[in-house]
């Protein structure tokens, strides 16, 4: 059984003394668990809307979103959210920062600190665990973003192009890393990207959107065996994919620019 279903789901924007936007258009897709699923399509397409229904922040016009069969009604520690825009607390290091999610669920402080300092090693920012957001790096503040989602032990983790503001040797680093954690925790992850070689290195399950009103045009299950690394990139097999899903989003990336 999937964890996650949405059904059908359109969300149309009515903003005071603007036209209407219709966002997504029934949009159906499910994410099995302990799967990686990405979501891919072109700008304004509606992906961060998609995420944040599902991370209750936003509500459906129509249609519905289930998790483990219970309806999403507004925002749960159950669902982990990592945003590109660094959304660390300043004030706190990043030992406090990983620490936040637990110690507010009423943790034994021990146990809050032994949760931070396992994630904080597996993210490899041990020797920067006293340090404050201000003081790391982009890659390094999204890690200790990670590091802080999982600290919750969401059912599932949202990933709204984490990578997004990262140069491209970051960017790869950091997916390398993210391959590294999904492989030993297994968390079911939806993650959105615009990106195709970062859809077809990390997913499972590769859904291509259609330029706005978003509809989900394909689904591909992506079998490149695991575990994958950079090398996965000049393979054969990931050529092939990226043939498919370059075809699937050459029409929507024009439809989306006009
Ligand atoms: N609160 C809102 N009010 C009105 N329109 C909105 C609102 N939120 C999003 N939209 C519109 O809905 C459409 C989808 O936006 P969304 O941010 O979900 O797309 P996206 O695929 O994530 O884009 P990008 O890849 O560029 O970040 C856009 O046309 C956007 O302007």
């Amino acid at each position: 059984m999937s964890l996650l279903t949405l059904k059908d789901v359109s969300v149309r924007f009515e903003p005071k003394g603007k036209p209407p936007v219709t966002a997504l258009a029934e949009v159906s897709l499910t994410v099995p668990h302990d799967t990686f699923s990405v979501l891919v399509g072109p700008s304004g397409c509606g992906k961060s809307t998609l995420l944040r229904l599902v991370a209750g922040l936003e509500e459906p016009t129509s249609g519905s979103i289930t998790l483990d069969g219970r309806p999403i009604e507004g925002p749960s520690r159950e669902r982990g959210m990592v945003f590109q825009s660094y959304t660390l607390f300043p004030w706190l290091t990043v030992r406090e920062n990983v620490m936040f999610g637990p110690k507010l669920k009423g943790l034994p402080k021990s146990e809050c600190a032994a949760i931070a300092d396992e994630l904080i090693e597996a993210v490899h920012l041990k020797d920067f665990a006293r340090s404050y957001p201000t003081e790391l790096s982009g890659g390094m503040r999204q890690r200790v973003a990670i590091a802080r989602a999982l600290a919750n032990d969401p059912r599932i983790l949202l990933m709204d192009e984490p990578f997004g503001a990262l140069d491209s040797q970051t960017r790869q680093v950091m997916q390398e890393l993210l391959l590294e954690i999904w492989q030993s925790k297994r968390k079911t992850v939806l993650f959105i990207t615009h990106d195709i070689d970062e859809a077809i290195l990390l997913g499972d399950d590769i859904h291509v959107m259609t330029a706005r009103p978003g509809r989900i045009k394909a689904s591909i299950a992506n079998t490149i065996a695991r575990p994958r690394d950079i090398d996965t990139l000049i393979s054969e097999e990931f050529m092939g994919y990226k043939r498919q899903i370059l075809s699937l989003m050459h029409n929507e990336a024009l439809k989306a620019a006009m």
